[in-house]
């Protein structure tokens, strides 16, 4: 019997998404949204697209950055933490937020502590899975305090950060948060933030398939404005049209129609969907008419 042999992606863009964790629904989802078509065996972390050159790799998302760094990968999803902690920012291309992984690297301590600020934890011991960007964070308060503040200890764990202060292993932590529920169970608060993140799709400069990244950037592109936007129609009388169009100026122009009734235009535009109820407001106190709400489910920009 002959062993089963690894899919051939040789003609294939790869693009990596994290094969678990907080990210991973969020980026399959994405992936259905912009008609990327696959099945994926049960414990394959390759599968291939039916209907595009593309193969999907299922990778841990802290390893991501590091392989469209180094080309083996075409274009990714992750975290901006990751590509920072794994000092990728001048090698891979930042292309695109997506919309979801929102949180923030902070550094915590024991509420009980009474510790306040990353000053009082220089020259104690940290513990983190971000070590680079914490051993950076608490260099610079050693080089601002002087040697008498003496070098902090920080030890790498690959996870249940919070843990490690409870369990006597630290003083402080470096960890995300994002609602503030892990680190409050763990009778941890946030003294400090190294960096805000989210997710972004990132891609490789030199990429064998130029034309495909950019085809599915710009369809990244359009699920994620349909998702900000809505598009907004109102009729109006041409003459308290200039002061809608500054309510309303849409992403580059409204589209005007001249209505059967003499003096009066129907206006279509695209509107931010957390502005819908102001702007709403502000058209009909100009005389706007027959104002429409209406959801975009894809778009190209
Ligand atoms: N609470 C959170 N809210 C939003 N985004 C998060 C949160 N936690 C992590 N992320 C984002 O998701 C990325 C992956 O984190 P996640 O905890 O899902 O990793 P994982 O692959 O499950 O690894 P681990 O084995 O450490 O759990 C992070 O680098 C960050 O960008
Ligand atoms: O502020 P919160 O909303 O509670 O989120 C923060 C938690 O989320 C992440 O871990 P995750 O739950 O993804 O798993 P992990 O601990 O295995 O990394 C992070 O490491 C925190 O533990």
């Amino acid at each position: 019997m002959s062993a089963p042999s690894m899919p051939d992606t040789s003609d294939r863009l790869i693009f990596a998404i994290p094969k678990k964790g907080r990210l991973y629904e969020k980026s399959l989802n994405l992936l259905e949204n912009i008609g990327v078509q696959f099945y994926r065996k049960p414990r394959h972390d390759i599968a291939l697209v039916s209907n595009l050159p593309v193969a999907i790799v299922f990778l841990p998302a802290a390893d991501i950055a590091k392989y469209v760094a180094e080309g083996n990968v075409d274009l990714g999803i992750t975290g901006i933490d990751i590509i920072q902690e794994s000092q990728c920012e001048d090698r891979v291309q930042q292309l695109l937020k997506v919309g979801f992984g929102k949180c923030k690297l902070q550094v915590q301590a024991p509420v009980a502590s009474g510790v306040s600020s990353s000053e009082e934890l220089v020259g104690k011991r940290i513990v983190t899975s971000f070590p680079h960007l914490t051993a950076k964070h608490f260099n610079e308060l050693e080089k601002a305090l002087g040697k008498e503040a003496g070098s902090t200890r920080i030890q790498f764990v690959s996870g249940s950060v919070e843990a490690a202060c409870g369990l006597g292993l630290a003083d402080g932590i470096v960890d995300l948060v994002e609602s503030g529920e892990t680190m409050k169970a763990a009778g941890l608060w946030a003294i400090d933030t190294i960096i805000p993140t989210e997710s972004i799709l990132i891609g490789n400069q030199k990429t064998r398939f130029p034309e495909l990244a950019e085809k599915l950037r710009a369809r990244v592109e359009g699920v994620i404005t349909a998702k900000k936007y809505v598009l907004c129609q109102y009729n109006i009388h041409r003459d308290s049209l200039p002061a809608a169009q500054k309510v309303a100026p849409g992403r580059q122009s409204p589209t005007v129609t001249s209505l059967e009734q003499s003096g009066w235009v129907g206006v279509s535009v695209m509107i931010e969907r957390n502005e819908v109820a102001d702007k709403m407001d502000q058209l009909k106190s100009l005389g706007a008419t027959d104002i429409l709400i209406l959801q975009i489910s894809n778009c190209r920009v």
